[in-house]
């Protein structure tokens, strides 16, 4: 990993999101700290935010945020480099015992894995088995809000993952453990028992994951192991592209040619990893009792219904073979239309891998490859728009990483523009409810609302449209609807979903301006302009023809839709467009001195 530590190590990082307890203070407990003192309005945002504080200590201030981007607190990703120099030397000496361990995480492949690439190759150097590890941790799941259909596709891309390794003699180990607290402790039990002196594994960019792994590092360490951790699911790795004037980039565009012209330097960094070698027969041997472990079942806490989970595994086959048959299938059909469809909820016209690249069943690397080769040019911003476009989108999700290991605290129910958590919120729970159920008499918005809670996904240009209904037709906090995603879609991944929601409602980075408000009916007259993807997901507005069906009570269609039992509009645009504008702009002016 390369290494950059701050200098300017005033403040403890350690306090805003660790694991919490119940005597920590409650919010307006008057600490005397001022990086501590919660913002006015937080108490509401505590309560409907992304945020268990079950899990997590209360929210922090603004200024608190602000000392993250003077580097006067050392981001996550710095605690990880200072453990891995701090340790460099004791895991430059530890010898290879019995046993090689890969750690699985969100990179539940064997094909282009550098971490499972690099334990392979150190197995092999010393011919010992390479055992691969997976840990269920229902806490983990639980304080990440992930979703139900999440989980059950991670469950069985265990499966397809298991069978994938037997056939190259690698056992995949599989364990729930029920306190997240209590998984470093437990890997290193599975360690001593099998004699492994090291273990790999992929770096996870939340804030949770990089501490627990810094500490880890310096764990196994103490007790002579090594542990070895790999950039592996962005194309760039974070905190290598620096503005001219060595800062993080905080506008995509200029970020994205940056992006470009460091992978054209470095062109390795489309190279493929290459599937980890079989274990010898020896060493299957060794480590034969491994391979009659069974997976486990989902949590309780996040079991789908039979009927559920049957439909699922038709909608999202899981497992990497899967996921490269659907990409490769995207680049013949459709990528050279990209740029010209995508927009069009109805047509399906985008590769819908994002469920591949959340789970790791396909790497980034492997994404822009495949489509780069389809390409007349190896140059990523050259020749055929469609691929290009593509190629673009792909690089928002390393973007938002990016964003989310510089400004760690978008991780912690702040805004990126900490000035921004100083708007008053609606927290009106009928409105919540029928955005959640698709019942705001806005036909698009509830299309959309609908098709994620029975799919698990969304259109993108549907997120965009739902996302800005919530925070600014209705004035919720947008933190409502980020947590809402996280809790349904089958794609879930903090850094895109808070970077998507941070855009729409004007509060993150490159966002939105917040007096550019969608206009509903006029997204949906424009991406959906025969009605097509409304009459799919609404059943209730079928028999309504022609431009009716973008707003059925102000346009003649108000006793169909009225007797098919479909709501009248809950909010109207003008009137609360006009709310969303004074709000943001007190919101704003209240954060001045
Ligand atoms: C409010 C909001 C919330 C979102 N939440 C998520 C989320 O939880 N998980 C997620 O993967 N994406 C999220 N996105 C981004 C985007 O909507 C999805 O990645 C995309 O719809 C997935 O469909 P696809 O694979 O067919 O995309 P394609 O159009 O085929 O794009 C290919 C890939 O590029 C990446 N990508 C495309 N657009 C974006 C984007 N705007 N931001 C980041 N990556 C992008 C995705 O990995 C995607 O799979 C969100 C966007 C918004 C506006």
């Amino acid at each position: 990993m390369a290494s950059k530590r701050t200098t300017k190590q005033r403040v403890t990082a350690d306090d805003d999101i660790e694991e919490t307890s119940n005597k920590r203070p409650k919010l307006g407990n008057g600490s005397s700290d001022p990086l501590r003192q919660p913002h006015h309005f937080a108490a509401e945002a505590e309560e409907h935010g992304i945020v268990l504080r079950k899990y997590y200590p209360p929210e922090m201030s603004n200024a608190r945020a602000r000392a993250y981007n003077d580097d006067r607190i050392p981001r996550p990703i710095e605690q990880l480099q200072a453990a891995m120099e701090d340790t460099a030397a004791a895991r430059r000496a530890t010898k290879v015992k019995d046993a090689v361990v890969h750690w699985f995480k969100m990179d539940l492949r064997t094909t282009d894995n550098r971490g499972l690439w690099e334990a392979s190759e150190k197995a092999r150097a010393a011919d010992v088995p390479l055992i691969c590890i997976y840990v269920v941790s229902p806490e983990d799941f639980e304080a990440h809000l992930t979703a139900p259909i999440r989980v059950d596709f991670t469950m069985r891309t265990l499966h397809a993952l298991k069978k994938d390794l037997a056939a190259l003699d690698i056992p995949l180990y599989v364990e729930t453990v029920e306190r997240r607290k209590d998984i470093p402790e437990r890997i290193v039990e599975f360690m001593e028992e099998w004699g492994a002196s090291h273990l790999y594994a992929n770096i996870e960019y939340e804030v949770d994951e990089l501490r627990r792994e810094a500490k880890m590092v310096k764990m196994l360490a103490e007790k002579g192991l090594a542990m070895e951790v790999f950039h592996d699911t962005c194309v760039v790795p974070p905190g290598e592209l620096h503005t001219g004037a060595g800062k993080q980039y905080a506008v995509y565009s200029p970020w994205y040619r940056s992006w470009v012209a460091h992978v054209h330097a470095n062109q390795e960094l489309l190279s493929p990893f290459d599937p980890p070698a079989k274990n010898s027969s020896a060493a299957r041997e060794k480590v034969a009792a491994l391979f009659d472990c069974d997976i486990p079942d989902a949590p309780e806490s996040k079991r789908l219904s039979e009927k559920d989970a049957k439909r699922f595994r038709a909608t999202w086959p899981a497992g990497e073979r899967e996921a490269m048959d659907r990409l490769e299938k995207f680049c013949e059909e459709k990528i050279a239309q990209y740029s010209k469809r995508r927009n069009f909820p109805a047509e399906g016209a985008t590769s819908s891998i994002s469920v591949h690249l959340a789970a790791g069943t396909l790497s980034a690397r492997m994404a822009i490859r495949t489509a780069r080769d389809r390409n007349k040019t190896k140059k990523l911003d050259a020749g055929i728009e469609g691929i290009q476009t593509w190629i673009s989108e792909v690089a928002w999700r390393d973007f938002y990483k990016h964003v989310l290991v510089h400004w760690p605290y978008v991780c912690m129910n702040k805004p990126f523009k900490p000035e921004y958590s100083n708007i008053e919120w609606s927290y009106n729970s009928a409105h919540f409810e029928a955005w959640c159920n698709g019942r705001t008499g806005f036909p698009i918005v509830d299309a959309a609302m609908r098709q994620v809670k029975s799919m698990g996904y969304m259109h993108n240009r549907c997120r965009m449209i739902v996302a800005s209904f919530l925070c600014k037709d209705l004035l919720l906090d947008w933190r409502m609807g980020e947590r809402f995603f996280m809790e349904n879609l089958i794609d879930g991944d903090f850094a895109s979903n808070n970077g998507g929601w941070g855009f729409s409602a004007s509060v993150g980075v490159d966002p939105q301006p917040y007096f550019r408000i969608f206009n509903p009916l006029l997204q949906s007259e424009k991406f959906d302009s025969e009605g097509d993807y409304i009459r799919k997901w609404v059943p209730e507005l079928r028999e309504i023809s022609g431009k009716a069906i973008h707003d059925p009570y102000h346009r003649g269609a108000g006793s169909l839709a009225k007797k098919a039992g479909y709501p009248e509009p809950i909010a109207d645009h003008k009137n609360s467009r006009d709310r969303a504008l004074k709000a943001y702009k007190a919101g704003i002016e209240r954060d001045k001195p």
